[in-house]
């Protein structure tokens, strides 16, 4: 292959510079080829006020796709959880690499775990999915917690715990690992009591649909098993005609007996943000074996819980 240099194409943010870092060197590795890191600045980076407007739905994807349509970058690496469902023509998701911790997670005041909170704790997260389920939790559980709604980047979240304006924030596993500071949680949130965002966990490596060549070498990077769980998920997300910022949850995982893989399930959850009323269904499957297998799986989700009324469940915003 040529010694010309990739371009990938990145936002400037920490995780964003670290998830990208990690892909550049794996691509590195497998195409034998260097590759460069270009930095592109988004409308979500340059507008806290306009990302609020909008509501968060791809605006972080935007700028990396125009660069992408226009040539000026090879690829780009997204953080699936934030990428529209919709996939433009003109490109490609070239490579879903292994999933890494789905889970969210609390960072607490005095390594205090989300079940001994005191009454009245104050937790910080700008996702109604999180509220919703983190305050169905509380009521569940006889907990007395109040969710603040904030947002920023990982150090602005973390700070307010450190400043002590918050007792606790939400943030992802996955993007703490991303930038090693993964030792500063204090509860992993099981999946059982926060289902996380679909997709959360995974990158999505996306190309020009037409560049067969790149296509063909950032395959090496695909793990299709997460490319077939995050399909579910999405399309669970699409069906439910929700954006990113919706209070839907949804995980797929693979149910094994033993060392055989058995099935996939699929976890959906919808519900108000305050906690009063969620629907959360699971259905299982054969695992797809293709792209139609996986988003037929999400439908079929999505169906049972419209059925149950979960259309009326997000019609409020909170950002
Ligand atoms: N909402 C922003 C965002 N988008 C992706 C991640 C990192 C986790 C991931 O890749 O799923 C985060 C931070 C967070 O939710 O804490």
């Amino acid at each position: 292959m040529s010694e010309k240099a990739l371009r990938l194409g990145t936002r400037r943010s920490k995780l964003a510079m670290a998830q990208s870092g990690q892909v550049a060197e794996t691509v590195r590795e497998v195409t034998g080829r260097p590759v460069e890191l270009v930095e592109i600045t988004t409308y979500g980076d340059v507008s806290r006020e306009a990302l609020a407007q909008i509501g968060g739905t791809g605006v972080f994807v935007t700028a990396l796709r125009d660069a992408l349509l226009k040539g000026e970058v090879d690829f780009a690496v997204h953080s699936l959880k934030d990428l529209p469902t919709a996939q433009p023509e003109e490109l490609v998701l070239a490579a879903v690499p292994v999933r890494e911790d789905p889970r969210d997670v609390i960072v607490a005041r005095d390594a205090l775990k989300f079940t001994d909170l005191p009454r009245g704790a104050r937790i910080g997260t700008g996702a109604p999915r999180r509220m919703a389920q983190l305050n169905a939790y509380a009521r569940a559980h006889g907990l007395d917690i109040e969710t603040v709604p904030i947002r920023g980047n990982v150090d602005t979240r973390i700070r307010y715990v450190r400043d002590g304006e918050l007792d606790a924030v939400v943030l992802a596993a996955a993007g703490l690992n991303r930038i090693g500071r993964i030792d500063e949680v204090t509860d992993f949130l099981s999946v059982d009591t926060v289902l996380p965002a679909p997709g959360q966990g995974a990158l999505a490596i996306e190309c020009a649909a037409d560049n067969a060549e790149l296509i063909a070498a950032l395959g090496a990077l695909d793990d299709p098993f997460t490319r077939a769980a995050v399909t579910a998920e999405r399309s669970l997300l699409a069906a439910l005609e929700a954006g990113c910022s919706a209070p839907v949850g949804a995980l797929a995982d693979l149910l094994a007996d033993g060392q055989i893989v058995k099935e996939m399930r699929l976890r959906g959850v919808v519900g108000t943000t305050d906690g009063t009323r969620m629907v959360q269904l699971s259905t299982t499957g054969p695992v797809p074996q293709t792209h139609d297998q996986a988003w037929a799986l999400g439908r079929e989700l999505a169906t049972e819980m419209l059925a149950q009324g979960a259309a009326g469940l997000m019609g409020e915003r909170a950002h």
